[in-house]
């Protein structure tokens, strides 16, 4: 599928970015198109990969033009141009218009005009009932993305996306920050100890995006089905792994932040494909018709359950702890 073609990744620094793009200079492709703004970062990782298959474009999708110069030629894209900081969003919630929806909008159009073949959205959990700018702008991106495939079914690139969970051991995130705060011997702060969230490695994101590049067909949302713990239990495991005395207090929940995540609302479970480790969501392909919208119901509908951290398989101490001895950062973090 990858060979001889030309790919580009939008928001290519980030560490979606580089861990695909190692995994895809050992295939036959072509040329990988690094679209980012951060010309730092671009040259870090050009000095990194030493790769002549990969080319580094300076542009912003919020740009049209930019865009649409960069996709010239490119028969897969994968959009992963994102902010994603719920509280730098919640401050700035037109920011996250801009990059999230209208940058999305902006990337799809490209592709129509330039024959691309392929595009994968990069979505996430917090898309689903969203409650802070962040989600809602991401939820926005998914209606715009499938909108354009409603839109030009088999005339155009296949559109799809892909919604993930938190990533495991991520810059900034719990998993780090919670370990570090052990090492120097300050408690580590829990938001709420009944909270859960999905947890997912880097790897199993990028598995799900190359899942969804393979297999989506237009307008599909593509899903991994994910454990989840609460935060108590990876404060428990965490110190357990380290051998160090528990040692925890009570932040209380920060803005923006839900008790639990959810990955597939009942509506979208109603019509999923069990595809064994993924579900598929199709294209919802309703027109607009408003009388069936209001006098046809779904009786399914009444007997599903959305798909949350709090009702996949929730893990245990040892499951968690387990689980935390398969990141490079973790391992990293014992020897040191
Ligand atoms: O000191 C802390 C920090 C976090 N948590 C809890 O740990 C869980 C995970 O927190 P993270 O900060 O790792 O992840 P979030 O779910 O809050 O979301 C994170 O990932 C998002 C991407 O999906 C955005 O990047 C967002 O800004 C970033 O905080 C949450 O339940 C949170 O309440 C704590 O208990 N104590």
């Amino acid at each position: 599928m990858l060979d001889g073609k030309t790919l580009m990744i939008t928001g290519g620094t980030g560490s979606f970015g580089t861990t695909v793009l190692s995994r895809f200079i050992e295939t036959g492709v072509r040329r990988i198109i690094v679209f980012s703004r951060d010309e730092k970062k671009q040259e870090d990782l050009r000095i990194a990969l030493k790769s002549s298959k990969v080319q580094f474009v300076i542009g912003d999708t919020r740009d049209p033009q930019s865009i649409n110069t960069a996709m010239r030629g490119v028969d897969y894209v994968f959009h992963a141009a994102a902010l994603k900081q719920v509280p730098s969003c919640e401050f700035y919630p037109m920011e996250a218009v801009r990059t999230n929806v209208t940058g999305t909008d902006n990337v799809v159009r490209a592709a129509i005009d330039n024959g691309v073949k392929r595009v994968v959205l990069l979505s996430t959990d917090k898309a689903v009932y969203p409650i802070n700018a962040m989600g809602i702008s991401k939820a926005m991106a998914e209606k715009v993305l499938v909108s354009h495939a409603r839109a030009i079914g088999s005339d155009g690139p296949v559109l799809c996306a892909t919604r993930y969970g938190n990533v495991m051991a991520s810059r900034g995130s719990v998993i780090p920050l919670f370990i570090e705060k052990l090492k120097s011997g300050q408690p580590m702060m829990i938001t709420d100890p009944a909270m859960t969230r999905f947890m997912m490695s880097l790897e199993d994101s990028v598995d799900l995006v190359l899942h969804a590049f393979q297999n989506g067909q237009q307008g599909d949302i593509f899903v991994q089905k994910a454990p989840a713990c609460t935060i108590e239990t990876l404060a428990i495991a965490i110190s357990e792994l380290f051998k160090v005395p528990l040692n925890t207090g009570i932040l209380g929940t920060r803005h923006g932040e839900k008790l639990y995540e959810t990955l597939v609302s009942r509506e979208e479970m109603a019509k999923a494909d069990d595809m064994g480790r993924y579900w598929r969501v199709p294209a919802d392909n309703r027109d607009l018709n408003y009388e069936l919208y209001i006098s046809e119901g779904s009786q399914a509908l009444n007997e599903i359950d959305d798909y949350t951290s709090h009702n996949t398989h929730r893990l245990d101490v040892n499951e968690t702890k387990e689980l935390l001895l398969t990141l490079p950062y973790v391992q990293a973090a014992l020897r040191a």
